[in-house]
């Protein structure tokens, strides 16, 4: 780890490899693996290009003999975005569809191979995936979708907070800190954390009542309400919240030096080796002095604004009694030089140094340029030896791992009052909190603390004996039985095939006895107690049970038939069928076996331009290849049967239809003449059972229909429910004129505020508006083709136009190609206000992976296709 080297390198990297390694060696635990971006540039280290790295168990109980063959804690190191090159994480969003296309292939992988090891041949896999900060979360969100397991959500530092902080600060316009921190792009991915995740982990009760409150998705007062109507048995409506679970992180201690009974005042000395040399950065930091052994006030921190460390400088500077009583350290991350760093980071160093002058500070203050991590424990043993105080005087801090790290190596501290210190202070009692803003008070709890020897020696005292509540163990352990609470979810394919081999395991709870991993972050098995809990657990998060679909019947593979009522809509035959095998059930075939997969998404403002595309494009796409074909569209399968009719188009030409902007997805069957008015499609069930999560229903449907008419009552006639075109998973709204209903983002934000977690779509030029379950849309479809059929996603083609449906630009990104055929797409949607961040925080323009073709003629599909390699000539 290389902390402190820049603003991605801080406390949460430390948090989320020490909790992956705690992870893996708890009981139960198969596999965890970590997965982030793989890096090999020439000025980052070598290590972050390896693909997979295990971290070894700190405990010596843990031999490597007791683990399995994959077992373990694991670095996955996924390449996504453009190679040879490190981005900050404020750039890496247009880069996340690949990242989460890549991860779902290595989840893939992993389930197999552990199903071979350890699943008697059944894929083992993952029991719940866990993002960590916003970017981490959003692609959480979309692989716990696909994989149909629960998600977890911590988000270390929120968007919203730092955004108001920086406002507060009134150096940059909101304008301007969008541009710097694209921060409108991370609220939106946090807030989609929440619609999807099923418990989030905060370090401190603060960061609930306080952070998580400015999100639309979450408010406590509703959050306690609907927990009490599950509790009572009652109808939410179908609302759903998360479950906030505060868990604060734990510390690692092998490195700590045992302080024996030396706990009331007298500094540590190392018990095992009372001769050894002091460490090389002591010296390093001493040099700084013109009086060494004066008592030390240390801050170590990243040289970022929010740590607010100039404050810090001009308490002291301006405090004589401090000054001559004690020195100053600054550990601000590595450099080697200032010009080299990021442009926030060398300001505050800048100002630093001038404030250093400014006090003439010279002998007093010490700033070393370079610290190893494992050096760490050395400068906090440093500062206690000198019976100094530590100092986190942050505007706001999350937690603050410094400062648990501070009490255990004996180091009374002054924190900020502001977020988790005053939850840390609860628990340690080892120091004094102050207002950031308020120098004076920052000199004053200081001096304090290192004139007051009995004050000192108590916090010490307070912190050294309270510190093992802050431990890797005890977390990981309310943790899994948070987890074990969850409502098991899995693909239902998966889950069927194991019941129908072994009756025997039927009840949920059973599932979760088998072992099972969990990916991205942990993998673990349950053992039984923990599979009661999970029986407990689901009455707990009943939230979530509204399982509307019935199980049994879908556990039967049914094939779903369709038939045109008497509206011309399409309406459940009530034909639940055992499996046509050859169609849904042994794997359907024909998608793995294309070479290439090309699927039609051009959002065209008639429906005679739609089937004149696909007959070019089929065309284009010629007879030499085994290319296979899917539509993907907002229509509704009727729509798509009499749009194929009118261009004279078969639908056994496809392979699949994703319809109602990616609510459904079918197969074509080829129709008798026996089952007279049947559309020849079959749906996939195992579809709707995946997105069927935090569904609002009835509850969410009747919403709309008031939200309707109270634009109605506003603007005239304007929105209209369109049940005929509504599915189970689908409430379809026709618009009259798309200038009067609100934009996408408002209508969203509409939704999250009474806990209705959906996904909103206007379609068809605008005319329409299709609301769709939160972890449905048209590209999600096609990551569930891939794990479901296997269908190879870098051998698809995805053609679009040059815009489309507001949920266009989601069908841009990841790792298949797309072409962008110029001049086509329907052109009223308003898709550049319904966010509140421009395109390019979404979409990588340069892609290799995106070409435009001049048009849409057969050749111009042709130039395209052969750009890209699919046809030859
Ligand atoms: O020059 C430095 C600066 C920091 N660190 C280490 O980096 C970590 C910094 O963590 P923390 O003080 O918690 O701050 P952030 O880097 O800002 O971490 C974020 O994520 C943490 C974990 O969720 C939260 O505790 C913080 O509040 C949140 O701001 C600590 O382990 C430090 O020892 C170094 O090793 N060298
Ligand atoms: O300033 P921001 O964007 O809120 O980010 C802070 C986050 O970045 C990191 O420094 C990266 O490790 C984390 O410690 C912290 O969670």
């Amino acid at each position: 780890m290389e902390l402190g080297r820049d603003s991605d390198t801080g406390g949460q990297v430390k948090y989320v490899v020490e909790l992956a390694r705690a992870l893996g060696t708890m009981p139960g635990v198969y596999r965890v693996d970590l997965l982030t971006r793989q890096v090999s540039a020439p000025d980052v280290d070598w290590s972050y290009a390896e693909p997979t790295e295990m971290l070894s168990p700190r405990t010596k109980e843990t031999s490597m003999q007791e683990l399995g063959e994959s077992s373990g804690a694991y670095i996955i190191r996924i390449p996504f975005g453009p190679k040879d090159k490190y981005i900050p994480k404020e750039l890496l969003w247009p880069h996340i569809p690949e990242f989460v296309d890549h991860a779902l292939s290595h989840i893939r992988q992993m389930s197999k191979v552990l199903g071979e090891q350890i699943g008697g041949g059944q894929p083992v896999w993952p029991v719940a995936i866990h993002g960590h900060y916003a970017d981490a979360g959003d692609s959480a969100a979309l692989l716990s979708g696909v994989l149909n397991v629960p998600m977890l959500f911590t988000g270390h530092s929120l968007g919203r907070d730092k955004l108001e902080q920086l406002l507060k600060q009134g150096r940059q316009s909101r304008e301007e800190i969008n541009t710097t921190y694209k921060i409108m792009r991370r609220i939106e991915a946090e807030e989609l954390s929440l619609d999807a995740s099923e418990i989030v982990i905060t370090s401190t009760r603060q960061e609930i009542e306080e952070q998580w409150r400015l999100y639309d998705g979450f408010d406590p007062v509703l959050e306690r309400k609907l927990r009490a109507r599950i509790k009572r048995g009652v109808s939410c409506h179908g609302r759903f919240m998360p479950r906030m679970v505060v868990i604060p992180p734990g510390m690692e201690f092998h490195h700590i030096v045992p302080h024996g009974g030396d706990m009331d005042g007298d500094v540590e000395r190392n018990e095992e080796n009372p001769t050894s040399p002091d460490p090389p950065i002591w010296s390093e930091i001493m040099h700084f002095f013109s009086n060494p052994r004066k008592p030390m006030i240390l801050a170590l921190a990243r040289p970022d604004p929010k740590k607010n460390i100039t404050t810090l400088v001009k308490a002291f500077g301006e405090c004589r009694p401090l000054r001559e009583l004690a020195n100053l350290t600054l550990i601000m991350g590595n450099r080697d030089s200032i010009d080299e760093m990021s442009g926030t980071n060398a300001s505050v160093l800048l100002s630093v140094l001038k404030l250093i002058d400014k006090y003439d500070l010279y002998g007093q203050v010490a700033y070393p340029k370079h610290h190893k991590q494992c050096e760490v424990p050395d400068i906090y043993r440093l500062a206690a030896k000198t019976k100094g105080v530590f100092i986190n005087p942050a505007f706001i801090e999350p937690f603050g791992l410094t400062l648990i790290e501070a009490a255990a190596h004996g180091l009374p501290v002054v924190a900020t009052k502001n977020g988790g210190p005053v939850d840390i202070h609860r628990v340690l009692d080892n120091g004094l909190l102050v207002d950031p803003h308020d120098q004076q008070s920052i000199a004053d709890a200081l001096l304090k603390l290192v004139s007051d020897k009995q004050l000192w020696a108590r916090c010490r005292h307070n912190g050294l004996k309270n510190i093992h509540l802050f431990s890797w163990p005890e977390h990981c352990k309310t943790y899994l039985s948070r987890i074990a609470m969850c409502k098991p979810r899995q693909p239902q394919w998966q889950r069927s095939d194991v019941e129908f081999e072994n009756p025997e395991r039927n009840s949920p709870g059973d599932s979760l006895r088998d072992i099972q991993d969990l990916s991205l972050n942990l993998k673990l098995s349950l053992d039984g107690e923990k599979s009661e809990g999970a029986g407990n657990g689901t009455l707990d998060n009943s939230l979530d049970i509204d399982d509307s679909v019935d199980r049994k019947s879908k556990l039967e593979n049914a094939v779903l038939k369709l038939s045109k009522g008497a509206t011309g809509g399409v309406e459940k035959a009530s034909l639940m069928e055992k499996a046509d095998q050859n169609v849904v059930g042994s794997g359907f075939p024909a998608m793995r076996m294309r070479k290439y997969i090309f699927v039609i998404a051009v959002d065209c403002d008639s429906v005679s331009d739609t089937s004149k595309i696909i007959r070019t494009i089929m065309e284009a796409a010629g007879k030499e290849n085994p290319v296979g074909f899917i539509l993907s569209t907002s229509l509704s399968i009727s729509e798509v049967h009499s749009l194929l009719i009118s261009g004279s188009i078969s639908p056994l030409d496809f392979d699949a239809f994703i319809c109602n902007s990616g609510s459904d997805v079918y197969y074509p069957i080829s129709s008798s003449s026996e089952e007279g008015p049947a559309l020849p499609f079959v749906v996939d069930l195992d579809y709707q059972s995946h997105i069927e999560y935090r569904w609002g229903g009835e509850g969410l449907r009747k919403t709309l229909v008031r939200w309707a008419t109270s634009v109605n009552e506003k603007k005239g006639q304007t929105v209209a429910e369109d049940e005929s075109r509504s599915t189970a998973h689908c409430y379809a709204f026709k618009v009259k004129d798309f200038e009067l209903v609100p934009p996408i983002k408002e209508l969203r934000k509409l939704m999250r505020i009474q806990a209705l977690r959906c996904h909103v779509v206007y379609c068809q030029n605008s005319t329409t508006l299709n609301v769709i379950p939160v972890l449905a849309s048209r590209a999600q479809a096609l990551r569930y083709l891939y794990i479901r059929w296997g269908m190879e996603l870098s051998n698809v083609i995805v053609f679009a136009g040059e815009c489309g449906d507001t949920d266009y630009e989601g069908l841009l990104g990841g790792v298949h190609k797309t072409v962008i055929l110029k001049g086509i797409g329907n052109n009223a949607l308003k898709l550049h206000s319904n966010r509140s961040y421009p395109l390019e925080h979404v979409l990588s323009f340069d892609s290799p992976n995106i070409l435009q073709a001049e048009g849409c003629c057969n050749e111009d599909v042709r130039v395209s296709l052969r750009k890209l390699g699919v046809i030859k000539e």
